[in-house]
């Protein structure tokens, strides 16, 4: 493992198991509807591309690019919405799917957003949620596991751009993201 890890959180088979859970557990309250998901850049495209191939509905896709961690491991506390949406979601059963709810103020600010805009239904799919770093009133439909307040990396999620390319989540080491 890279010398800036401490330890794998959530193990590759760990992953696969529940994605496919989440999976299902969408398709039991759509049904045979249509979905509409929405890739929330750049940490979830793993966990978007591994979920949308266990779905059997008829799903539709876009990305939005957000970002407010940039190359911290603080929030700014500023979401700053750098690729919106190339398509209407008036009418739509739309999923947002997101990596981790950390402090929440990235999902809070998407979910406001979009819900003016008249979806059907708006639900989240969030792979991790941190609960102890909540700062905003925000809950996903979804969650993959709930973890504890370690800054994680892997399977789509980065610290300072890197480790996004792991297969499993792992913890960062303290001294590497002190302070920064
Ligand atoms: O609940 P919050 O405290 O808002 O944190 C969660 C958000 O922060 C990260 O995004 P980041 O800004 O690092 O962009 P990235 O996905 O491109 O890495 C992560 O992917 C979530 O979108
Ligand atoms: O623990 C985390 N890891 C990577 N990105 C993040 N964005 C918020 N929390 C995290
Ligand atoms: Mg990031």
């Amino acid at each position: 493992m890279n010398k800036d890890l401490k330890k794998i959180l959530i193990n590759e088979e760990e992953i696969k198991k529940r994605v496919c859970e989440l999976a299902e557990d969408i398709m039991r309250d759509f049904k045979d509807e249509e979905l509409f998901f929405i890739g929330v850049l750049k940490g979830s495209v793993v966990f978007v591309a591994d979920l949308m191939r266990c779905i059997k509905n008829d799903v539709t896709m876009d990305f939005m690019a957000v970002s407010s961690y940039g190359l911290s491991s603080q929030t700014s506390g500023v979401v700053r919405i750098l690729k919106d949406l190339d398509f209407d979601i008036e009418g739509k059963n739309v999923v947002i799917v997101e990596d981790i709810i950390d402090t929440g103020t990235t999902l809070k600010y998407l979910y406001e957003y979009l819900k003016k805009r008249n979806p059907k239904e708006l639900k989240i799919c969030c792979l991790l949620d941190k609960p102890e770093r909540r700062k905003v009133d925000i809950k996903a439909d979804y969650i993959g596991f709930t973890i504890p307040d370690e800054f994680v990396v892997g399977y789509g999620l980065d610290y300072a751009e890197r480790f996004r390319n792991l297969p499993y989540i792992a913890v960062v080491k303290e001294e590497v993201y002190a302070n920064k």
